[in-house]
């Protein structure tokens, strides 16, 4: 049996008839099927006899969504509904996506994973072991996938699941978490792509006691097992879908560097965490900045909880501020990391390779006060010291962004740009409507899960989510229309100049980002500008405008769309 899209005729065409159709999620449209489909695809007396348009199913499936008592039932209710008719899945979505995103994805997409052995009814994608790595071919060929027909892989190992750490097989979720905003913001065809989890063992005890666990039931494994394991799917998945990107998702600490570092020149692969978060935040940082009115080159910078994302972030304005005209060395002294034993100062113990470079010197320092219990320079002591204009967090430490570290920080910043990334909401390392109130209003400020807007001083701020959901879906989206074969620092930095230029948070209670309801507009821009940077960089099989079009309207006609198209038996 068999389903392929005929791109030339613009239709469907499958072998599968009867339950088989119904069974397959992207095949299925229930009662949206026309008789002269239902006869042809032997669906006579299977499915009601009324005919539905697809907007009376998608009326019915936002009544039935609305229904649910909890988001975590809405979570449950819509991954059925993606699992049983994607079309329409994606259609309720993009009906409703600042309603629908904070539940198919963070907060409560945290929720689910950690509900996942509980709440699970069926696969989401392929589930590869570390303990039997000669099936990775496979489990892969196992999707019927072949080498034209994947755009993206999303994998991901589940050890550092957005803040809420290791989650084991759970972890899953994720993985189909981003697919879903790949397809609903840039029209990712979700037929082209796939989730992937590397069950590599969990260290999470609970889970590891739970006779219900799905996952593997043995703890990590060590490293070398791990990077062997890293390296057969990479080399397996790179040679049977060679035109995929493999983006990774929530590694651990350990190794998601390891594995950039490792790969980005040998593979079609890139990390979220580390790139895309960096990229979303450079656009926030760019947004707020202009709000500003001060250069970005004379602001100094915290960054709080220098793991996988902060350390990434810190690259990417480290980045920023050479271009626009410092040395290397005075980009990285205008960025002090913090970490769990305070400051990064050279010489530190435990300082991991990745965080070396944002170490102060430890002359810089020595007046500074030490704190005994945490083994180093807490936050409040660097921000009274480094008097930073832009703080940042992505620490997963819930509330760390303390009234006085934020009232220190705002007496000598005029418009202090704060932003408490770390997900899911209850992570978050202060709360909007606390740091409108510290700063009197002043802050420019952005989180990583949504927020309603805040009444302060007779404003109404939007906040912004700084989320790498506004920029990854563009630059997968960018990434298959250039036909390119690497991501490179260009095209990141074009993606966070994209998405800056679609704000002006000078308006006040403007946020320093645009907001999730124009997502798929933004994400436009944001593939325009990852083609156009892929061709500059040489890493593009296509070229920009040109006879078959403009980069724009290559890029429109690339989007996939939740309407059912034309389906044909054969
Ligand atoms: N808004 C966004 O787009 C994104 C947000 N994040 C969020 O950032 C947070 C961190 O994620 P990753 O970097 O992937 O995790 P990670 O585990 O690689 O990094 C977390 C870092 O925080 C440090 N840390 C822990 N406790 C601390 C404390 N008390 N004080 C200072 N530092 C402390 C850890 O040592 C580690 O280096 C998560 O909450 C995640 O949801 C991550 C990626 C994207
Ligand atoms: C948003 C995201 O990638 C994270 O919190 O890990
Ligand atoms: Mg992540």
């Amino acid at each position: 049996m068999e389903t392929k899209w005929n791109a030339a005729e613009g239709r469907l065409e499958t072998t599968a008839r009867g339950r088989a159709v119904l069974a397959d999620p992207l095949l299925n449209r229930g009662t949206a099927f026309t008789e002269e489909e239902r006869r042809a695809l032997g669906l006579t007396g299977l499915v009601p006899p009324q005919v539905l348009t697809q907007d009376q199913q998608a009326a019915r499936a936002y009544q039935q969504y609305r229904a649910q008592p909890t988001d975590l039932a809405k979570n449950v209710y819509l991954t059925a509904l993606h699992d049983r008719n994607r079309v329409l899945f994606y259609r309720l979505l993009g009906d409703h996506l600042p309603e629908m995103l904070p539940i198919v994805y963070t907060p409560t997409v945290g929720t689910a994973i950690e509900r996942y052995s509980y709440e699970y009814r069926r696969p989401a994608g392929v589930y590869l072991s570390v303990d039997a790595p000669e099936d990775i071919e496979r489990a892969l060929l196992a999707t019927g996938l072949g080498p034209d027909d994947v755009d993206l892989v999303v994998a991901t190992d589940g050890e550092a699941v957005l803040g809420i750490g290791d989650w084991g097989v759970g972890g899953i979720d994720i993985a189909v978490g981003k697919l879903a905003v790949y397809t609903a913001a840039a029209g990712i065809d979700p037929a082209r792509t796939l989730a992937v989890m590397l069950d590599v063992g969990t260290n999470r005890k609970e889970l590891l006691d739970d006779p219900l666990y799905l996952g593997n039931h043995h703890e990590r494994v060590d490293r070398a097992t791990y990077d062997s394991f890293v390296e057969a799917y990479l080399s397996t998945a790179g040679r049977l879908f060679p035109r995929a990107l493999l983006h990774w998702e929530d590694l651990g600490p350990a190794n998601a560097r390891r594995i950039l570092d490792a790969y980005r020149d040998k593979f079609f692969t890139w990390n979220d965490d580390i790139q895309g978060t960096g990229a979303v935040n450079l656009a926030a940082v760019l947004g707020g900045v202009g709000a500003t009115g001060v250069p970005l080159t004379e602001h100094r910078i915290v960054v709080f909880g220098a793991g996988t994302a902060g350390i990434g972030v810190a690259d990417q304005l480290r980045d920023a501020l050479v271009a626009e005209g410092l040395t290397p060395e005075q980009a990285t002294a205008r960025i002090w990391a913090v970490d769990r034993h305070g400051l990064l100062t050279r010489g530190q113990q435990g300082i991991r390779d990745f965080q070396i470079r944002y170490a102060r010197p430890a002359a810089e320092v020595a007046g500074w006060q030490y704190d005994e219990g945490l083994g180093g320079i807490p936050l409040a002591e660097v921000v009274r010291q480094a008097r930073p204009t832009i703080l940042i967090g992505t620490s997963g430490q819930g509330g760390s962004f303390t009234e006085e570290i934020v009232r220190t920080m705002a007496a000598h910043a005029e418009r202090p740009i704060i932003m408490a990334m770390s997900n899911p909401t209850r992570l978050a390392e202060a709360v909007p409507a606390d740091l409108l109130a510290w700063t009197d209003g002043r802050a420019l400020i952005a989180t990583g899960s949504p927020f309603p807007p805040v009444e302060y001083g007779g404003t109404t701020y939007t906040i912004a989510q700084a989320n790498n959901a506004l920029v990854f879906p563009g630059l997968g989206l960018g990434a298959v229309v250039a036909g390119a074969d690497r991501i490179t620092d260009g095209m990141l930095s074009a993606v966070a100049h994209a998405v800056a230029r679609h704000t002006d948070a000078s308006v006040p209670g403007a946020p320093v980002l645009p907001p999730i309801d124009r997502l798929r507009e933004t994400t436009v821009d944001v593939a325009v500008a990852v083609v156009r940077a892929a061709v500059r960089d040489g890493v593009a099989r296509q070229t920009g405008d040109g006879a078959d079009g403009t980069v724009e309207e290559r890029v429109r006609a690339a989007m996939w769309h939740p309407v059912y198209p034309p389906i044909e038996a054969v």
